[in-house]
């Protein structure tokens, strides 16, 4: 829809309608610096008539499964119809290029609601008999109510797409609140869902800030369950509004990704695979790789092959095709990414490629835009902020170590614990290397291999709570346990 100026004007979507707010926000794209659409700036009189509308939707809703289920997968349909079109636009909102766009981002949307459109109909309950107490006891499911659900910028449709489709299979109402940053594909989304047969009031999406319309949704006393993805300063936030209604949280954090390479790795698998880890998306994904911890006897050649590999990614603009890299998402985090190469270097660190070493070459029409090369550290100390901290940019440490016992434990000596990659031909070290380390997902040998009934989520402070068939359904129902004496 266009609005002022001639700028796309985003609506909320509330009750099976879309319905204008009363102000707005600027929203940027990433790779020119300019203003390009109007998110509205919802707040409290917005969450308030989403609760009613979900309310209202929520019995006819929680009690017709196999429908929810046809439900789903027309929805899964209709986006699978508009690919191109979702691709094109999360490009632009978010700064990631077209092919990833194309061939991850929207791809995956569309199997979240055919994944869950499925496996929602084969979830069995549990049954025990005491025969010498004449009883059998049983469990059933049932949904817990209004779901909020509060997404990031990194990956929209498929972050925000992870949480509605199983929350909505197991047949719960949502209100939704994609990230201010990147709301474009979650309101074109919103056209379908009547097309696909969901129901006025089953999903309903309110954007806008975190503190405005975020905090008014989980603060909410009627809205029991909260699915939150994004950093751990607002998981703290939220989890302080929520304490009071003891509300059921899921929360799905950062992480501080490291990557073991052993001598006898296959070389030519691992450095393509990590130099994609490391800088996929601009380095803005949860999962991407941060540390790159390599044995020492082959150190020197991992770290020339890998500066070389990372050299030839091709940092463009997001539109163009051939480019593995677009704009970082906002100006603010561009500058908040470059601050750790300056720090990095006063420490005495090095940077080999990339950041203040290579040259960037962009259009004149994308001078102001937010790109940064991919960045590669070394000479770095375990206890330096590039090595702690998330950057959740196109920036990565590489260094050397000895032993396996030693790397376990660095690789370990960090607050987060989401991902890790782990790379060697010797079956049994990769799996007991995979045991000892503290994190919630381990990729041997590979990276960003998704299976979605397997669960996904971080230990320590990368997160609470696991999603997939089984925990997504699990959270996102309330059991109870029947007793029959017989
Ligand atoms: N573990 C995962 O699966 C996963 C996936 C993607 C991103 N992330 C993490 O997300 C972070 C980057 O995303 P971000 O910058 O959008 O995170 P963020 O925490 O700033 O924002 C995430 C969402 O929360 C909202 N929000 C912000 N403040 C809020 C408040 N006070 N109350 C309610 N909602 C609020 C935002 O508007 C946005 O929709 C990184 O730390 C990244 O690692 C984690
Ligand atoms: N939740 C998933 C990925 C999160 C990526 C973070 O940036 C998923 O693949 O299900």
């Amino acid at each position: 829809m266009a609005g002022r100026g001639g700028l796309l004007m985003l609506e909320n979507f509330i009750g099976g309608k879309f319905l204008p707010c009363s102000s707005y926000l600027d929203s940027y794209d990433p790779s020119t610096g300019e203003v390009y659409c109007h998110v509205p700036n919802s707040g409290k009189e917005e969450v308030e008539a989403a609760v009613e509308a979900a309310r209202a939707a929520f019995p006819g809703w929680s009690s017709r499964p196999q429908e929810r289920s046809q439900v789903l997968q027309r929805l899964a349909d209709l986006l699978e119809q508009s690919l191109e079109e979702l691709a094109q636009a999360e490009s632009k909102d978010q700064g990631k290029t077209i092919t990833l766009a194309r061939t991850m981002d929207i791809p995956r949307a569309v199997h979240n609601f055919r994944f869950f459109a499925s496996s929602i109909l084969h979830h069995t309950s549990e049954c025990t008999q005491m025969d010498h107490l004449g009883c059998l006891h049983y469990t059933v499911r049932a949904p817990v109510g209004i779901a909020a659900l509060i997404s990031p910028w990194n990956l929209p449709l498929y972050l925000l797409t992870w949480k509605i489709a199983p929350a909505i299979a197991a047949g719960n109402t949502v209100i939704a609140k994609p990230s201010e940053l990147t709301s474009v594909t979650a309101w074109m989304m919103c056209r379908l869902l009547e097309k696909a047969g969901v129901p006025p009031g089953v999903v309903n999406i309110v954007f806008g800030t975190g503190p405005r319309v975020g905090e008014a949704l989980v603060s909410h006393p009627e809205v029991p369950l909260i699915s939150f993805t994004g950093s751990q300063p607002t998981a703290e936030r939220i989890t302080q509004l929520s304490a009071p209604y003891c509300k059921k949280l899921s929360l799905e954090l950062g992480g501080k990704n490291p990557a073991i390479i052993f001598e006898d790795a296959n070389l030519a698998e691992c450095i393509p695979t990590t130099v994609r880890s490391s800088f996929a998306n601009q380095g803005e994904i949860c999962l991407c790789t941060s540390r790159i911890f390599v044995q020492r006897n082959i150190y020197s050649e991992f770290l020339k092959r890998f500066v070389e590999a990372a050299r030839m990614w091709k940092v463009g603009i997001p539109s163009d095709p051939s480019a593995d890299m677009g704009a970082l998402i906002s100006k603010a985090h561009l500058e908040k990414v470059r601050s750790y190469i300056k720090k990095a270097r006063m420490e005495g660190a090095q940077i080999l490629c990339g950041e203040g070493v290579d040259k960037l070459n962009l259009p004149p029409r994308n001078q102001a835009g937010y790109f940064m090369l991919p960045t590669v550290i070394t000479d770095v100390k375990d206890e330096s902020c590039c090595m702690k901290e998330e950057i959740f940019g196109p920036v990565t440490c590489v260094v050397p170590f000895d032993s396996e016992e030693e790397v376990i434990q660095r690789a370990n000596n960090v607050k987060y614990g989401l991902a890790a990659t782990v790379w060697s031909g010797n079956v049994g070290r990769v799996h007991r290397v995979a045991k000892k380390l503290q994190s919630g997902l381990v990729w041997t040998n590979c990276w960003l291999i998704r299976e979605l009934n397997l669960p996904f989520g971080g230990m320590k402070s990368s997160g609470v709570g696991r999603e997939g068939a089984k925990d997504s359904y699990e959270f996102f129902t309330e059991v109870k346990t029947i007793t029959v004496k017989h």
